[in-house]
């Protein structure tokens, strides 16, 4: 059975002001039924390292050291106290040319540092209404995850482009087909495929959690804007420990 994971993604956003918000949700952790992930920005990385939730980042550089001003690499990130690395957002793809090659290597970059490597897949809103849905998820999965990855090094995040951050979400119906189809390839692809977690990201919230943590597949979430305070992510958190699956 995968784990439940409930992972949040701070984005560009926080300052050590907000360490008492990661304070809380990293108590709340502590009891949880749920692992629980924060990937914060890499500044406040080494300041919330020793809390009782799991910390990740955001990218890594696919090189461990270099002349790469302004790059982190995945070793740096895991030196500072992170235990992840969320690879191929959307918003890297697009703010940052990313292709999946590039996500790829980041992946590997970070089982080379003994992180979990978070991988974002999606697809566009013209993606989704001319009906390539599908075979974008099934392009994506072949060229970002890497032939070496593992339920042990690897999550799948399945976040619609068009639900980020915009209060739409798809229907139960629409993800679970692209859950189960993930979970398909998976398992087609990996002896272990059917032991990833995988998540559903976009526009997730305490309103909405339970019905989305009821769908085959759904291992989880990656939250984005609810994430930053512990009010509004913590009853995600118990959400997704009450889904009876
Ligand atoms: O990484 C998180 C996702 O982009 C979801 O963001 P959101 O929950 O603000 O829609």
């Amino acid at each position: 059975m995968p784990r439940k994971l409930a992972a949040g993604n701070w984005k560009m956003n926080g300052l050590r002001a907000d360490l008492v918000e990661l304070k809380a949700i990293a108590d709340h952790a502590e009891g949880a039924a749920v692992d629980v992930l924060i990937c914060p920005p890499a500044t406040l990385i080494a300041a919330c390292a020793d809390m009782t939730v799991t910390i990740g980042a955001q990218d890594c550089h696919t090189a461990e050291s270099g002349a790469h001003t302004g790059d982190l690499s995945a070793e740096m990130l895991a030196d500072a106290g992170a235990k992840a690395v969320i690879t191929g957002h959307s918003e890297r793809r697009a703010d940052h040319g990313e292709t999946d090659a590039t996500v790829a290597e980041k992946s590997e970059a970070a089982y080379r540092a003994n992180l979990t490597a978070v991988i974002c897949i999606g697809e566009t809103l013209a993606q989704r209404e001319d009906g390539t849905t599908l075979s974008v998820i099934d392009a994506q999965l072949a060229g970002s995850v890497p032939d070496s990855a593992s339920a042990a090094n690897t999550v799948i995040a399945y976040e619609p482009v068009w639900a980020i951050g915009t209060g739409k979400v798809p229907t139960t119906e629409q993800i679970a087909e692209v859950h189960a189809h993930i979970r398909e390839r998976l398992t087609d692809r990996f002896a272990d495929g059917a032991e990833f977690s995988v998540l559903y990201g976009g526009s997730v919230k305490a309103s909405n959690a339970a019905e989305i943590f009821a769908v085959d597949h759904v291992d989880g979430a990656l939250v984005g804007g609810a994430s930053l305070k512990a009010a509004d992510f913590t009853p995600i958190v118990d959400a997704l420990g009450a889904a009876d699956r």
